[in-house]
């Protein structure tokens, strides 16, 4: 079934579709083919020493934060920790692993990392934001879209990127291994578009330049915020069923036995995906995270193409349906009475089929998210990363409720904790 075309209402232009919000069979069908190498596990493969040196930097930021005084804080620009009446520092995590993820597609689809994590500042994420809102106010309230400014800010900075790899690219043979590339790979710079002149939607095989732009926006959209949630979800669960943690830092502990041998000259500990992507345990803790926390909550919205008969219900065609993710994973009959609560274990000895038929916080058929293995590369080295590294308590207060704007976040923007450094892994033998 073909997404509804109110998705129009996230593109640049009504009649401009990324892969995302592609509405027509032929030219997703034929964007997708284009697109996923750029999204293989091979390739993915490759792109793991981008992502480790961004966690590096993500555990170099906690150490400096974890040692840093209420006093020195005023010299510096660190907004992602807080010190209380006692001095005592607490970090916002969330923050942190929102800056790190969206270094990581920096770093692998723009070309380099933004380094938010360590400068904790950069207008990108801000200003992509409040683009996705004045496309969705255009979209719901045509008559008043001359109210509604585009700010030219994210399409001059990623076509400067854009312009840049491509002088780069006629000065030398040697090609970066990242995203951006493979886009270029597919580029047709006599194929015309802008927000203002639409593209011919029926080639999807080849992307203009404004095309590359926007499907960049849209892989760093739905590629941080998204991971950066499930990470986040999953550092919570387990804060909260310590007895779970323990059985993580065991399986980490016995799969890393020789802590040392991937120590990097920093004396950081970092995981590696080839290991980890076996972990029983830390894969389960990653499905229950995603049973529990799907992205799409409420199911993402499509159209009927002919009069469809479901549970004895005629659904008339164009009928716009959703089928509640959040329902489905949380339904008693399928998943048992314990279905709320938190028990990795369950996928252990789960029935294949419910895997198959009642699991879906990837989505599924050929709309499935094209960013499936990267991003559970990403959660697992984080995750991983973050628990071999740290033990980590959680102040008690903090606010969490779960808001939506296109992805789920927390509404308050903030999960501190108290860091405490795991040195060298020694105090792994705790576990
Ligand atoms: C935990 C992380 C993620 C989750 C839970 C997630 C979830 C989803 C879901 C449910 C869909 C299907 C929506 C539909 O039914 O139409 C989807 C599609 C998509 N996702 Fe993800 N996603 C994640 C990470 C990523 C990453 C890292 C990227 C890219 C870097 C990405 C890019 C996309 C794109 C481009 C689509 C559209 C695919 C198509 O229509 O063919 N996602 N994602």
């Amino acid at each position: 079934m073909p997404k509804t075309p109110s998705i129009a209402g996230i593109r640049a232009h009504y009649n401009l579709p990324t892969l995302f919000s592609a509405t027509d069979k032929t030219f997703h069908r034929q964007r997708k083919r284009i697109l996923s190498p750029a999204f293989s596990i091979k390739y993915v493969a490759s792109l793991e020493p981008l992502i480790q040196s961004c966690v590096k930097s993500l555990i170099k930021k906690i150490d400096s934060l974890s040692n840093l005084s209420s006093k020195s804080l005023h010299s510096l620009n660190a907004t992602s920790i807080q010190f209380n009446k006692d001095n005592i520092p607490s970090i916002n995590l969330f923050q942190l692993i929102q800056f790190c993820t969206l270094d990581i597609i920096g770093e692998t689809a723009f070309g380099g990392s933004f380094n938010m994590v360590e400068k904790e500042c950069h207008p990108l994420p801000i200003k992509i934001s409040e683009e996705m809102k004045r496309r969705v106010l255009c979209y719901t309230f045509p008559y008043f879209k001359m109210f509604f400014k585009k700010d030219p800010w994210c399409d001059e900075f990623v076509s400067n990127i854009i312009k840049n790899r491509i002088e780069q690219n006629s000065k030398t043979s040697e090609r970066r291994t990242d995203i951006l590339q493979i886009l270029l790979n597919n580029h047709n710079p006599l194929k015309q578009s802008s927000p203002t002149t639409p593209v011919d939607i029926s080639d999807g095989k080849t992307m203009s330049d404004f095309e590359i732009q926007d499907q960049m926006i849209e892989f760093l959209i739905g590629g941080s915020d998204s991971s950066a949630f499930t990470i986040i979800m999953a550092i919570i669960l387990l804060l909260n069923h310590p007895e779970k943690l323990k059985n993580l830092r065991i399986e980490l502990k016995s799969a890393f036995s020789n802590l040392q041998s991937i120590e990097d000259e920093d004396n950081l500990v970092l995981p590696t995906h080839e290991t980890l992507k076996s972990l029983r345990y830390l894969n389960a803790i990653i499905d229950e995270t995603l049973r529990l926390f799907p992205i799409a909550l409420g199911g993402i919205m499509r159209q009927t193409t002919n009069d469809t008969i479901i549970s004895n219900h005629l659904i008339p065609k164009d009928t716009i349906v959703t089928a509640s993710i959040w329902k489905l994973h949380r339904s008693k009959q399928i998943w048992g009475q314990d279905v709320d609560e938190f028990i990795p274990e369950r996928w252990f000895d789960l029935n294949p089929k419910i895997r198959n038929d009642a699991y879906y916080p990837f989505g599924s058929g050929s709309r499935l998210c094209v960013g499936i293995n990267f991003a559970l590369m990403e959660i697992r080295i984080i995750l991983s990363a973050l628990f071999i590294n740290y033990d980590f308590v959680a102040k008690e207060d903090d606010d969490l409720q779960i808001v939506q704007f296109i992805t789920p976040s927390l509404r308050s923007k903030k999960f501190e904790v108290k860091a405490i450094r795991l040195r060298e892994g020694k105090n792994l033998n705790h576990a």
